[in-house]
Parts: C-alpha cells; sequence; structure tokens
C-alpha cells in the first residue's frame, strides 16, 4: 500500500509520459459495441444495427464515441508505473472520465496517443490521479478525441508536505463530472439488464484487469465477486442518451463527463435517467436492484434541434 513516503508529486508531475500508439479495426468496434448492450434486447434494433453491420449496403459500422476510450488502454502500460507514485494496484478503482470528440471516429485507424498528467489529488484516505490522453489518426495527423481519466488509489493519500492537502490541476473547472441532478421529473428514462457475463465480454475489448474477473483479487479488493469495468456502465448509460435524445445518432456527441459513485455487479439491470438543459443531457445511472446511484454525468450535444 502507499504511503507518504512512497509518493514524490513533485518527481510524479515532471514525468514525460511517452507517446503511444493503438490500432483498431471493425471487429474491434463492433466487439465493443456488443460489449457495451448494443442489440442485447433486441438484435435487429433499428438504432443499433449500424453499429455491429453494414445495414442497407453502408460503407463501414458506425462506432460509439464511447469506444474512443479504449484508445488510450495502452496509455496505462507506462502510466501504472509512474515514477514518484507507488500505491497498491489491487485498491485502485476508476474514479471519473472526461471526453472530448472532436471528429466522427473511423471504423478503423491507427492512432497516435500523446499523454500527460493532468491532475494530482491527496484526499487524505486516497490519492487521486488523473491522466490525459490526446488520440490523433496516424494517417492524417487529425486529433479525434481527448480522454481524461480519473482513477482513485485508495489507501494512498497523506503523502502532502504541508498541512493543505496536494492538489494540483491542469485543466479548466468547468470539465469536472461532477453534476448536480436536477430536482424534475427526468425528460426519458432507459433501462437495460445487464448480463452475468457482461465484465467477461468487455474485458475482451483491453481492459483484462482481473478485478472484474478474479473472484479472489475482487475479494481483496473489498468486493463479493467480480465488478464491471466502470467504461462499461458508461457505454451504457451513453448508448441510451444517444437512443432516447439523439434519435441514433452518435456523432451528435460532443463531449462526455462520467463519475463513478458506485460498483456494479454484472447482470444487475442499470436505469439511466436524462434531464435536457439546453444542449446538454445530464444523467444518472441507478442500478435498479439495489436501488442505488452508481454513475452521474452530462453529455454534451452539437446541432441538436428543438422538435425534441
Ligand atoms: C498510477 C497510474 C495509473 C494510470 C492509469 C491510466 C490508464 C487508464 C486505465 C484506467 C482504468 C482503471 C481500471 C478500471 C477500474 C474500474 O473500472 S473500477 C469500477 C468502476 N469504478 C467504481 O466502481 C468506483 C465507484 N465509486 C466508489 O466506490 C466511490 O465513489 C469511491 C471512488 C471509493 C469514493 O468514495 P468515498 O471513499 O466514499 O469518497 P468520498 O468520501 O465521498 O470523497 C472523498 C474525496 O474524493 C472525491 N471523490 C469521491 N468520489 C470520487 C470519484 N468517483 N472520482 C473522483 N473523485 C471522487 C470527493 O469529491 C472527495 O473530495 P473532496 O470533496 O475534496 O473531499
Amino acid at each position: 500500500m502507499g504511503s507518504a513516503s512512497e509518493f514524490d508529486p513533485a518527481l510524479a508531475l515532471s514525468h514525460k509520459f511517452p507517446d503511444t500508439t493503438y490500432s483498431y479495426t471493425e471487429r474491434d468496434a463492433a466487439l465493443y459495441a456488443l460489449s457495451v448492450g448494443v442489440c442485447l434486447s433486441d438484435a435487429v434494433d433499428a438504432d443499433e444495427l449500424k453499429y455491429v453491420y453494414h445495414e442497407n449496403g453502408q460503407e463501414s459500422i458506425k462506432v460509439l464515441p464511447t469506444f474512443s476510450t479504449l484508445l488510450v488502454l495502452r496509455s496505462g502500460a507506462s502510466g501504472y508505473n509512474l515514477p514518484g507514485l507507488k500505491y497498491d494496484p489491487r485498491l485502485l478503482l476508476h474514479g471519473q472520465q472526461y471526453i472530448e470528440l472532436y471528429k466522427p471516429l473511423p471504423s478503423s485507424c491507427h492512432i497516435h496517443n500523446k499523454v500527460s498528467l493532468a491532475g494530482l489529488h491527496d484526499k487524505g484516505k486516497a490519492a487521486i490521479l488523473e491522466i490525459e490522453t490526446k488520440s490523433y489518426e496516424k494517417e492524417s495527423g487529425d486529433l479525434l478525441c481527448m480522454n481524461r481519466t480519473t482513477v482513485f488509489l485508495r489507501g494512498s493519500g497523506g503523502f502532502s508536505k504541508s498541512s493543505k492537502p496536494f492538489s494540483y490541476t491542469n485543466y479548466p473547472v468547468n470539465q469536472n463530472p461532477a453534476v448536480k441532478i436536477p430536482e424534475s421529473k427526468p425528460f426519458s428514462v432507459f433501462e437495460d439488464r445487464t448480463q452475468p457475463s457482461q465484465a467477461l465480454l468487455y474485458r475482451l475489448s483491453g481492459d483484462y484487469n482481473p478485478l472484474h474477473s478474479d473472484p479472489m483479487v475482487a475479494k481483496v479488493a473489498g468486493f463479493s465477486r467480480p465488478i464491471l469495468h466502470g467504461l462499461c456502465t458508461l457505454g451504457f448509460a451513453v448508448r441510451a442518451i444517444i437512443k432516447c435524445i439523439c434519435r441514433g445518432d452518435p456523432d451528435l456527441v460532443k463531449s462526455i463527463a462520467g463519475r463513478f459513485l458506485l460498483h456494479v455487479y454484472p447482470g444487475e439491470t442499470l436505469v439511466t435517467e436524462m434531464w435536457l438543459e439546453g444542449s446538454r443531457v445530464i444523467f444518472r445511472t441507478k442500478v435498479k436492484e439495489r436501488k442505488r446511484t452508481v454513475l452521474s454525468g452530462y453529455v454534451d450535444l452539437r446541432g441538436l434541434t428543438s422538435s425534441l
């Protein structure tokens, strides 16, 4: 477990991350789509078949905006061993995800990633680390998307050298995924039952953390059984928003912010409530069986017409 003597924030902040690469094909995009519930309850769903099949002779499949979260996975190879930060990887939880999308994701692509440390905070009982990845299409050099991944390192706080807790951020406060949920009735509500094997399917997209598959690892981390990847829950929630508010058009999604509030067990039912505030959709996802909120955040949309 991390302790004050094992944390050197100055060393961590001065670290230069190496660039990384990632390549994917249509098969990867389709597998991902299935793993976040596409066509789960209706194999010919008119809004969703396009993510897994060349419907009506379409040239390529459409790619869900949350697929962008996979592009950063290779960044972890060096990120998990950041100089100046020693922590117990078994206690790591995904805390938040912030995504900006600049272009629709192609159905296959070679990616070049630029990685940096965007935040580091001492929360006493935990350390919070924010890794930013900008993903460029190799061929054109175009910036496709930016992901900011927040990891919550339980048991690794208390490293501040002064009485004021250490806190460093290099991005605007308005990109914080923590949101206030309106008290009014939601504009739309969507329910999806995850499969007991959901995490086993999702991990095939590249996040092989045993917390999501190994009962012993899950117990050490404090859970009765393996839990669902936070990004899988986020994928379900954003899919619900695309279905209910974007009329099935994934290209309307401009940015996504989510805070993981509680773990989800595969097999549980996710109920996503949505509120429209201008071009922003505020959302909250609850687990129906336990009546607990597990995720909240917002999705900013481009070109939303007023006829909703
Ligand atoms: C070292 C290098 C790493 C690099 C990694 C880069 C590569 C990218 C790979 C990333 C993949 C990570 C692996 C994936 C793992 C998972 O998917 S885990 C499953 C999904 N996540 C969860 O299930 C977590 C659910 N959330 C919780 O269980 C809890 O919210 C919590 C995170 C344990 C925190 O709860 P609690 O301890 O009760 O916190 P509080 O007392 O309420 O708050 C303390 C302060 O922390 C702030 N905070 C709270 N929650 C979060 C959060 N989710 N994200 C960020 N910050 C959070 C909170 O605001 C408090 O701060 P102050 O207000 O300043 O006091």
